[in-house]
């Protein structure tokens, strides 16, 4: 493992690849959380029944310029991924798919997404995921990631956007209860990923990557995760301090802060060598339940 973690370039066969190593490309559980956001965005929308088409084309798209996005992040970070013991085994580094195809693939998955949006759900839907691989695939990647620690805080935008892209899908319009959810995932991610890069801080050292716990130290990380995830639990209040949702959504998003919270200060104040990892998981099941709790508080809304 050791040798491969060091190695600076990838392989060049490409004989052995697998259908498996294609989908592996796309970050198949990234793309099914932010699809859970973006459905989530496209419910609250409205109080009927969803129509049937901009619904499927909708994350029918969304679906397909995320996993673009993905796949095109694999091909740009080949180099870095290779010298990261989380990353080193992945197809492109590994060899096992040439950046030529999975280019292909990534630009396929790409056009295919972008004509359903724009020919059956609207062009500010289309015009706004596009916008939204290019600020993941292109600024966050390629620039970003490379320049400064804020990379994730910035970055952040691309992937917190899918619940303004659902609600654009089915409204055609950009709504203040759209950009609240959008603000929710914005500060989420944060700590989301801080806590990840402090497990994984000699990764990012050496691979070169100016990630927070590598520029500004772990102490400085855990503290920022700490403020972030004070400021999450007050911007998760507003959709009920703004009549936007009721009881059930106050008592799920709270309960779920009090959880983000409890892991923020052990971390901070009283950690082992696991409550990092722990972190990061929990921000993942924080995110996709409170999404859930929102979906019920729409459709079982009780005011009090
Ligand atoms: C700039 C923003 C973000 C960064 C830098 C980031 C970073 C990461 C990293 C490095 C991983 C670990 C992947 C691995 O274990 O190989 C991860 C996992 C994950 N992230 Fe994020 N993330 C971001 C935004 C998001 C967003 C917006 C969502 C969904 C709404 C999300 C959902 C997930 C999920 C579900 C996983 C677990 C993947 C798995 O276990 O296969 N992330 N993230
Ligand atoms: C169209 C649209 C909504 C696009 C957003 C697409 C998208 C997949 C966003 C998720 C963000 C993410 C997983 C960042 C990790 O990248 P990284 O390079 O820091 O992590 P890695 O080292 O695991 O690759």
């Amino acid at each position: 493992m050791a040798k491969s973690v060091t190695a600076t370039q990838p392989h060049q066969s490409h004989s052995r690849a697998s259908w498996r190593d294609y989908y592996e490309m796309t970050k198949p559980n990234v793309v099914l959380l932010l699809l859970l956001t973006a459905l989530v965005g496209m419910c609250l929308s409205t109080s009927g029944w969803l129509p049937l088409q901009p619904l499927v084309a909708g994350l029918f798209g969304i679906g397909a310029l995320s996993a673009a996005a993905a796949v095109i992040n694999h091909v740009m970070d080949r180099r870095i991924d290779a010298q990261m013991a989380r990353t080193f085994n992945r197809p492109v580094p590994k060899g096992k798919v040439s950046p030529r195809r999975a280019l292909i693939f990534a630009t396929l998955m790409a056009f295919a997404g972008y004509l359903v949006l724009d020919l059956w759900v609207n062009r500010l839907t289309a015009l706004l995921t596009l916008a939204s691989l290019v600020g993941y695939a292109m600024i966050y990647t390629m620039y970003l990631k490379r320049a400064t620690p804020q990379n994730i805080v910035i970055g952040g935008l691309a992937g917190a956007a899918p619940p303004l892209l659902g609600w654009t899908a089915i409204t055609g319009e950009v709504h203040p209860y759209a950009l609240l959810l959008v603000l929710i995932v914005f500060i989420w991610t944060p700590p989301h990923f801080w806590a990840l890069a402090i497990h994984r801080e000699k990764d990012y050292a050496r691979a070169k990557i100016p990630m927070l716990p590598v520029t500004h130290g772990v102490e400085f990380t855990k503290t920022s995760v700490l403020l972030y995830t004070i400021l999450l639990a007050i911007v998760c209040l507003m959709p009920y301090l703004v009549g936007m949702t009721g009881i059930i959504y106050f008592a799920g998003s709270s309960l779920l802060n009090v959880g983000f919270l409890y892991y923020a200060l052990k971390l901070k104040f009283n950690a082992d060598e696991d409550t990092a990892m722990q972190t990061f998981r929990f921000s993942i099941v924080h995110l996709m339940v409170l999404f859930l709790v929102l979906l019920v508080d729409h459709y079982f809304k009780i005011n009090l």
